[in-house]
C-alpha cells in the first residue's frame, strides 16, 4: 500500500520554536524545514533529475495552469504521469494554477463556477474550475496538489479580500470533492486574507474544518514588506495544526526562508535563485554577487570561499563570468546549480540550527556575514 501524505514532528527549536520534521510522501521523505525549487514546465531550468538529487533537493514544484496550457495534461498523462514524463522519482507539489491566472492572464473574470481568462501564449479564451484544475493535478499525478484559489493583488480592500476569503475556500471543499485519489495523493487547502488578521483567522478555520493533509499559506510575497509578511505569519500560523505541514508559497531569498522557519514554515519554493542566475547574479554568504562585474575579471577565487558546492569547487569567478558575458549556457548550468545549492545548504543548516535549538543565534550570525543587519 502507498503510503499517503504523512507529516512527521521530530523536534521543535527551544529557541526560537521552529519545527524540524519529515514529510512522508508516496514518492519518499523529504526532510523540513525544506526549500522546493521549481521546475515549471516539468524542468527545473537548466538542471537535469541526477544533479537536482545530488544537491539534495528533495522535492521539486511544477506547475498546472503553465503543463494545462504546454505540452497539455493529456499528453502528461499518456506519459505515465509527471513523474515519468521527467524522469524525476522523488516527490513533485503543482501548485494548482490560480496564482498564475491571476498573474500572467489578462481578461480575467471570476465568477462562483471559477474563471474565464484567456491564454497568455495564444489569447485564446480559457476557462478554469476548481474542479478542472483537480483533474489537470490528477492526471500530471503529482504527490502534493493545490487547492484552486484566488490570490487577490496586495494590497486589496477587505470587503474585496473577505468575499475572496469565502470563495476560495468554498473552491476548497469543491477541490476536496473532486480529489480523485485522496488515499495516496496529498491536497493542500490554501490560506488567503491578505494583511487582515480576522480574514486570515476565517480562511484558516475553513480550511482546517476541511481536515486538508496540509496547508498551504497564500497571498504573500506578492509585493508586501518583508514586515507584513513576518506580521502575517505570526498571527497565521497559530491556527493551523501543528501536525500538519505548512507551505508558504513563492518565498525564497535567504533572510525570508530563516524569518519563515522561525514562524513554523516547513516548505518553501521560489523562482529567485534559478531566475537571477539566469542574469549571472549568485547568492553567497557574503551577500549577493553580480558576476559580470568587471572587478571578477582576473578573480581566479570560487564564486563563495564557503561553498562546498562542484561549481565553487572546480571553478573560478573569472570563468563564470566569461561564459556569462558570453552568453554561453554551460555560465548559466552553473551560476543554477550554486544558487540552488546555495539555498538547499541553507535549509540544511537551519535544520541543524533546530536540532541544536540555536536558530536564532543562526539568524543572527548568517544576518551579519550575508549583510543584512546593514543599514
Ligand atoms: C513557481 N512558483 C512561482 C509557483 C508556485 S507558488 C505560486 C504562488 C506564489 C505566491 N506568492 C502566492 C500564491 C498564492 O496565493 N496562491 C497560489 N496558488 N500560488 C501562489
Ligand atoms: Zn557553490
Amino acid at each position: 500500500m502507498t503510503e499517503p501524505i504523512r507529516y512527521e514532528l521530530i523536534k521543535t527549536c527551544k529557541q526560537s520554536g521552529a519545527r524540524l520534521g519529515k514529510l512522508h510522501t508516496p514518492h519518499g521523505t523529504f526532510e523540513t524545514p525544506m526549500f522546493m525549487p521549481v521546475g515549471t514546465l516539468a524542468t527545473v531550468k537548466t538542471m537535469s533529475p541526477e544533479e537536482l538529487k545530488e544537491m539534495g533537493a528533495g522535492v521539486i514544484l511544477s506547475n498546472t495552469y503553465h503543463l494545462w496550457l504546454r505540452p497539455g495534461h493529456d499528453i502528461v498523462k499518456e506519459a505515465g504521469g509527471l513523474h515519468k514524463f521527467m524522469n524525476w522519482d522523488q516527490p513533485i507539489l503543482t501548485d494548482s494554477g490560480g496564482f498564475q491566472v491571476f498573474s500572467l492572464s489578462d481578461l480575467r473574470q471570476i465568477e462562483e463556477k471559477g474563471v474565464h481568462f484567456r491564454n497568455h501564449l495564444s489569447g485564446e479564451k480559457l476557462f478554469l474550475s476548481p474542479e478542472g484544475a483537480m483533474d489537470i493535478q490528477n492526471a500530471l499525478g503529482s504527490d502534493i496538489m493545490m487547492a484552486f484559489d484566488e490570490c487577490p493583488p496586495y494590497p486589496a480592500e477587505y470587503d474585496y479580500m473577505k468575499s475572496s476569503v469565502e470563495r476560495t475556500s468554498r473552491w476548497a471543499e469543491r477541490c476536496l470533492t473532486a480529489h480523485a485519489r485522496k488515499d495516496v495523493q496529498g491536497l493542500f487547502g490554501i490560506v488567503q486574507g491578505g494583511e487582515y488578521e480576522e480574514l486570515r483567522k476565517q480562511s484558516a478555520q475553513d480550511l482546517v474544518s476541511l481536515d486538508f493533509p496540509g496547508y498551504a499559506i497564500g497571498g504573500l510575497s506578492v509585493g508586501e514588506p518583508k514586515d507584513v509578511m513576518n506580521r502575517v505569519l505570526d498571527f497565521t500560523t497559530p491556527h493551523l495544526p501543528s501536525d500538519k505541514p505548512r507551505y508558504l508559497m513563492g518565498v525564497g531569498s535567504p533572510d525570508s526562508l530563516i524569518d519563515g522557519a522561525i514562524r513554523g514554515i516547513d516548505m518553501f519554493d521560489c523562482v529567485l535563485p534559478t531566475r537571477i542566475a539566469r542574469n549571472g547574479t549568485l547568492m553567497t554568504s557574503n551577500g549577493r554577487l553580480v558576476v559580470r562585474n568587471a572587478k571578477y575579471a582576473r578573480d581566479f577565487g570560487p564564486l563563495d570561499e564557503n561553498c562546498d558546492c562542484k561549481v565553487c569547487r572546480n571553478y573560478s569567478r573569472a570563468y563564470i563570468r566569461h561564459l556569462v558575458k558570453a552568453n554561453e549556457t554551460y555560465g548559466f548550468r552553473l551560476t543554477t546549480y550554486h544558487n540552488l545549492y546555495f539555498l538547499l545548504n541553507l535549509m540544511k543548516q537551519v535544520r541543524q540550527a533546530i536540532m541544536d535549538d540555536r536558530l536564532l543565534d543562526f539568524k543572527e550570525e548568517f544576518f551579519e556575514q550575508y549583510g543584512f543587519n546593514k543599514p
